[in-house]
């Protein structure tokens, strides 16, 4: 099998998996103890969520605090509802953690239009009394890097408080240094499935969503696990180790898929993109068809609507594209475990597959 789906989640790095295991909590082990106990074992499991925060924050901008939860999510969640602020502004193509969350907490939410690179323009006006003002760093589904830092100075410029969702490009690029509030999970940067962050500026006040024990700051309360933690941790500083090697690797991965897949379309920005994306588009391809042909390769399609929910991608349509080109594009993504000739063997498949239909 080979896995092109890394937008979707990465693999769980072998050094994060060994920063898990002692926290697992085997037999015969004190692992298992809850950090949130004032005992020597609790005391330990806590120690080492808090090294694990340190990593995580590491990957953040400095002079704020990092809350663990379940996930982006959850996190995108705590950021929206607990800021409080009654209007909100997002742009048309964020995931629907924040766009579904947004529009619930305010049926009035204001979208941000993007132009047909997925970019939003940092000159937008951004109407009275807008309280916060959410754009992602990298498009999960076309790869394009906002210009966020531009964007949290005109939210700020208004007023407005500006989140981040950091999802895509923790542990990739540089974080928004001036935004307010920024989401990260651990799974998409070879961590751990159920576990993410919040990172919050300091001063910064936040109603909590889920209350009980009072853990986290009194933001998140519940069990703490120390195992997911040190996962996070781990695969967070093995990616700021590694950032330039990655990076590297994508960009020879990308130049390689480009040059096998040259008569297909880019769907997003050629410039202001992170190059382990790769979404393009093949008018009359049957994406339908091409994922059930090839079942030794898993890739994603462009538009949601090849993988059952019979909508097309609002990012795809957000950038332009009509029904019939959104529905024929699919999504490669590759990262670190991604070797060369692997991703080659997939894109002469997926080449040779378009083109036995006919297209
Ligand atoms: C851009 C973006 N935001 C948020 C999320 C949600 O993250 P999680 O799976 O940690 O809840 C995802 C995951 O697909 C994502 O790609």
């Amino acid at each position: 099998m080979i896995y092109l789906d890394y937008q979707a989640t990465t693999p769980l790095a072998p050094e994060a998996l060994e920063a898990m295991r002692p926290w697992l909590g085997g037999p015969g082990t004190m692992g298992f103890a809850n950090p949130h106990s004032p005992h020597r074992p609790g005391r330990a499991a806590a120690a080492a969520v808090e090294v694990a925060r340190d990593q995580v924050a590491a990957l953040l901008p400095p002079g704020g605090r990092v809350v663990f939860t379940s996930g982006a999510t959850e996190a995108l969640n705590l950021a929206l509802a607990g800021v409080g602020r009654r209007h909100l502004a997002v742009s048309a193509i964020e995931h629907a953690a924040v766009l579904d969350t947004a529009r619930t907490l305010d049926p009035a939410t204001t979208i941000l239009p993007v132009d047909e690179e997925g970019l939003v323009d940092p000159a937008v006006s951004l109407r009275q009394g807008i309280g916060l003002v959410a754009v992602m760093q990298v498009n999960n589904e076309i790869g394009t890097i906002q210009p966020v830092g531009r964007l949290a100075d005109a939210a700020h410029a208004a007023g407005a408080l500006f989140l981040c969702d950091a999802v895509q490009g923790a542990g990739k690029i540089a974080p928004p240094a001036n935004a307010d509030i920024i989401a990260v999970s651990a799974h998409k940067l070879y961590g751990p499935k159920g576990i993410g962050a919040l990172w919050v500026r300091d001063g910064l006040e936040l109603a909590p969503l889920i209350l009980g024990g009072g853990q986290e700051q009194g933001l998140r309360s519940g069990t703490l696990s120390p195992a997911l933690c040190a996962g996070f941790g781990a695969a967070a500083a093995l990616s700021l180790a590694r950032m330039e090697e990655d990076e590297a690797h994508v960009a020879l991965l990308w130049k390689r898929a480009r040059e096998i897949l040259g008569r297909w379309t880019l769907n997003g920005s050629e410039e202001s993109r992170w190059l382990g994306n790769l979404n393009l588009r093949l008018p009359g391809l049957d994406v339908t068809r091409l994922m059930s042909e090839l079942r030794q390769v898993a890739f994603s399609a462009g538009s949601a609507c090849a993988s059952g929910s019979g909508r097309t991608s609002h990012v795809l349509k957000g950038i332009g594209l009509v029904d019939r080109d959104a529905k024929a594009s699919i999504r490669l993504g590759f990262g670190r475990y991604t070797e060369v000739r692997e991703l080659e063997d997939a894109c002469a498949q997926i080449d040779a597959a378009a083109a036995a239909q006919g297209v």
